[in-house]
C-alpha cells in the first residue's frame, strides 16, 4: 500500500510545486510592474523609493494572521520574507552594511530583517556602519542596540549623537552561545577563551562554574574569536551557530548563555522616513537642563497620554561634564496626533529633542 500512496502524494506535491512556482513568478512580475509605475510617476530629479518597510511589515503581519497551519506563523512569515526580498531585488537590490565580520549575530539579524537577496557589507566597527550609511555607500545599516541580559550597546547609542540617522526598523534575535573548539584544540588544556565582551558577560556565570581559572580575552567580535581559535591548540571561543559553521568549529558545550531568554535587539538605520503602519515604535533623544525634577517633567506627558514607554537609557551628553541625554523608545508614530502633542510638550521643556525615527514594531 505505502509505495502506491507515496507515489500519489509525490505526484500531488509536484503539481502543487508547479502552481507555487507559477504564483511566485506572477508575484515577481507584479513587483517589476510596481517598479515600472514608480519610475513612470517620478518628478524631475526625484529618486525612486523601492523599499517600503511599512508595506513589508503589513504583508508579513497579514500572512501571520491568515495562516491556518500546519506551518507555524513565524515559519510562514520567514518564507514570505525571502519571497519579498527576492521580489524587491528585481526592483532594486538593497545594499546593507552590518557590524561584521561575516558570521556575527548582526549579520543574522540583517538577514532576518531584509531576507537574503541583499548585497551585504561587513564593517569592522559600529561607528563604521554609521559612516557607511551617512556616506550613501549603502541603503541601510544594521547595528545591535540592546541585550536582554547585558543592557545597552553604548557604542551604538553614542554613534546616534554623532550622526544624523533615521531608524527605519528593528529586529529581535534569540542569542545562543556555544563553547567552540577547533580540530587541533587539546580540550583538557584550554587556557584562553575568546569572545566579544558582551558575550563573555552573557555567559559569566557559566564560565565561573566551568572555567573559573581560564583567561577570558575580549576581541572585536564573536566571529573574530572563532577565527583565532582555528589556529591555536589551547584556546576556545564563545560564539553562535553562524560563526561555528563559518570557521568549521565544533561545540564543546551548547547554549551556555546564563539566561535562556537571552535576546538582542538590532536597529536598521538609513535616511528614509517610514510612514505609519498602525503598530509602530518611535525612538527619540532628549537633553534636559540640569535642574531638579527634569526627568519627571520629561516623563509626565507620556504618562498623561497613556503612552507606553518601552525603554529609557541615559548617556553622557559629550558636550559638558555631568550632563546627560536620554534615549527613549515608546509605542506610536511621531505623525500620530497624540504623539505629536506629547513631543511638542516635551520640546517646550527640553534643551534639545531629536526624533531618531518611527518604524514598524518587529514582526518576526
Ligand atoms: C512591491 C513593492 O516594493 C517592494 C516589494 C514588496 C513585496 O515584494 O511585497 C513590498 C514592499 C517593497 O519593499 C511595493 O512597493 O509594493
Amino acid at each position: 500500500m505505502s509505495e502506491q500512496e507515496l507515489k500519489a502524494l509525490r505526484v500531488r506535491i509536484d503539481a502543487l510545486d508547479a502552481k507555487v512556482l507559477e504564483l511566485i513568478s506572477e508575484r515577481a512580475r507584479c513587483a517589476q510592474e510596481v517598479a515600472r509605475v514608480k519610475m513612470a510617476s517620478l518628478a524631475e530629479g526625484e529618486v525612486p523609493v523601492f523599499y517600503r518597510p511599512e508595506r513589508e511589515a503589513q504583508v508579513l503581519k497579514r500572512v501571520m494572521e491568515r495562516n491556518q497551519g500546519p506551518l507555524g506563523n513565524e515559519e510562514m512569515a520567514r518564507l514570505f520574507r525571502e519571497i519579498m526580498s527576492s521580489c524587491l531585488a528585481l526592483e532594486q537590490p538593497l545594499k546593507v552594511a552590518y557590524l561584521g565580520p561575516e558570521g556575527t549575530f548582526t549579520q543574522a539579524a540583517a538577514m532576518k530583517h531584509f531576507g537574503h537577496a541583499v548585497i551585504s557589507k561587513p564593517m569592522a566597527a559600529i561607528d563604521e556602519v554609521f559612516r557607511e550609511v551617512a556616506a550613501g555607500a549603502v541603503n541601510f545599516g544594521v547595528v545591535p542596540v540592546e541585550n536582554s541580559t547585558e543592557g545597552a550597546v553604548n557604542h551604538t547609542l553614542d554613534s546616534f549623537l554623532e550622526h544624523d540617522m533615521v531608524i527605519c526598523g528593528e529586529v529581535e534575535l534569540r542569542i545562543h552561545h556555544h563553547l567552540l573548539v577547533g580540530e587541533n584544540t587539546k580540550t583538557d588544556s584550554i587556557s584562553r577563551i575568546y569572545s566579544h565582551a558582551q558575550s563573555l558577560a552573557q555567559c559569566r556565570k557559566w564560565l565561573d562554574a566551568h572555567y573559573p581559572n581560564v583567561e577570558r580575552v575580549a576581541v572585536s567580535s564573536n566571529a573574530e574569536a572563532a577565527k583565532r581559535v582555528k589556529g591555536e591548540w589551547n584556546s576556545a571561543a564563545i560564539a553562535g551557530d553562524m560563526a561555528a559553521s563559518l570557521y568549521g568549529l565544533t561545540r564543546l558545550a551548547e547554549k551556555i548563555e546564563d539566561r535562556p531568554d537571552n535576546s538582542t535587539r538590532f536597529l536598521m538605520i538609513g535616511s528614509q522616513e517610514v510612514p505609519p503602519t498602525g503598530d509602530d515604535k518611535t525612538s527619540i533623544i532628549v537633553s534636559m537642563s540640569n535642574k531638579p525634577g527634569a526627568l519627571h517633567e520629561l516623563l509626565v506627558p507620556f504618562h498623561d497620554n497613556g503612552i507606553d514607554l518601552t525603554r529609557i537609557e541615559t548617556r553622557p551628553s559629550r558636550s559638558g561634564k555631568w550632563t546627560y541625554v536620554f534615549f527613549i523608545d515608546f509605542v506610536g508614530h511621531h505623525r500620530d496626533p497624540l504623539i505629536k502633542g506629547v513631543l511638542e510638550k516635551i520640546s517646550q521643556e527640553a534643551v534639545a529633542l531629536k526624533v531618531l525615527g518611527s518604524y514598524p514594531k518587529a514582526v518576526l
